[in-house]
């Protein structure tokens, strides 16, 4: 399997996710093949999005989009897709205007038994295909990122229909079908594992499961309703890359918003924080890796802010992970309004910052 691919130029970003010290830190952001860059605008403007993420020959070229604009700069690339395939896959129909929107939302339990539960796998074949070519075309320049939504985040927006700042439909799931809410949680997270084991089977070397929402539950629903699921994640994803004798994976868990003290426990090989979260928090476990955490906003601050605030971030992380264990990334996505040059200073200034010496003047 590992001789499909060109060999790899660059692991920092693999060997940091197991937790070894790094020349540096490695750094990526999330959103990287958006709609900050002119180049994606412009393919945008001729194809739908989701006809992109079906489409092996348009999601490769997005994805290297950063790649290539970023040379030497940029650690890994990660799949241009995205959380919401999985309900498709399972029957749902979801757009894209501008933002998601499902036609048929669940309103009610029963609706659940409407849904596809048997074929998910084999109907994301085109997101396993686009990995394998993106994965041949990078050349070996950095690791491939797969990823899908937590069961949470993934219940919420198929209830919700759409992005939503309240979750009060979803959450009333939650509070008045309790037994139902977790029949359809533990749907998905059949769903995900088997996602992510088809992704890493086709090359994806570094997976992240997206709980966007999980911040939004209190730290007790938090525990009943996404924690468990993320974590089963990890554990079925562990056992079945084994079972077929395929390389383990490091695995990120991205719980926006939650405690990462909670989150450390799903047993993730790195938790991802969000900007509002003291990367020296001592309740954070010390052999967990940390991804993070720079508030996307900085990007719009100027040159200066944003090397003021990287040499400040990258300081925490170095006495937070003195001996290693550190992806630097935003917080959350990067937003529309960036403009790619401050991005790349961001990158300069990490690779400058990042570097252990640098950061102790
Ligand atoms: C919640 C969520 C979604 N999708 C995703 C999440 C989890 C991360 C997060 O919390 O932001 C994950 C995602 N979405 C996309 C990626 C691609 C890879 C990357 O570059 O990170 C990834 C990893 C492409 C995308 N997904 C989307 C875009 C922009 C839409 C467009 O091109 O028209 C991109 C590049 C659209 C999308 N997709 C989703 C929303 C809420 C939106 C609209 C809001 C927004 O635009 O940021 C669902």
């Amino acid at each position: 399997m590992s001789d499909e691919f060109p060999p790899l130029k660059n692991d920092l970003i693999l060997r940091a996710a197991w937790g070894q010290d790094t020349e540096r830190a490695p750094v990526w952001v999330m959103r990287q093949a958006g709609r900050y860059l002119p180049e994606f605008r412009k393919l945008r403007e001729k194809h739908d999005f989701f006809e992109i993420c079906q489409t092996p020959e348009l999601a490769k070229q997005i994805t290297l989009q950063p790649i290539d604009r970023y040379p030497d700069l940029i650690d890994a690339a990660i799949i241009f897709s995205d959380i919401l395939v999985i309900p498709q896959a399972m029957g749902m129909e979801v757009l894209m205007n501008p933002g998601p929107f499902f036609t048929k939302p669940l309103e009610v339990p029963e609706d659940v038994q409407n849904l596809q539960t048997e074929g998910v796998k084999e109907r994301l074949q085109y997101v396993y295909d686009a990995i394998r070519l993106t994965r041949t075309q990078l050349l070996g320049r950095v690791p491939l990122i797969g990823f899908c939504g937590s069961p949470w985040t993934l219940m919420s927006y198929m209830i919700e229909g759409g992005a939503s700042k309240t979750l009060q439909k979803s959450k009333t799931w939650l509070f008045k079908y309790p037994d139902q809410s977790k029949a359809l949680l533990e749907l998905i997270t059949t769903a995900c594992i088997a996602f992510l084991v088809g992704q890493a089977e086709a090359g994806a070397q570094l997976l992240q499961v997206f709980d966007s929402n999980g911040g939004d539950l209190s730290p007790h629903d938090f525990k009943e309703f996404s924690l468990p699921y993320s974590t089963r994640i990890a554990e079925g994803v562990r056992e079945q890359l084994r079972q077929r004798g395929l390389q383990p994976v490091p695995l990120t868990l991205f719980a926006k918003g939650a405690s990462p003290a909670l989150a450390a426990t799903a047993k993730y090989n790195t938790i991802s924080l969000q900007w509002t979260v003291d990367p020296t928090d001592e309740t954070i476990p010390k052999d967990v890796v940390l991804q993070g955490n720079l508030d996307p906003v900085v990007l719009y601050g100027g040159r200066d802010a944003i090397e003021r605030e990287v040499k400040r971030v990258c300081a925490e992380f170095r006495a937070a992970r003195p001996t290693g264990g550190w992806i630097a990334n935003l917080g959350h996505g990067i937003t529309p309004g960036v403009d790619p040059d401050d991005l790349k200073w961001f990158f300069e200034c990490v690779h400058k910052y990042s570097v252990v010496n640098t950061i102790q003047e």
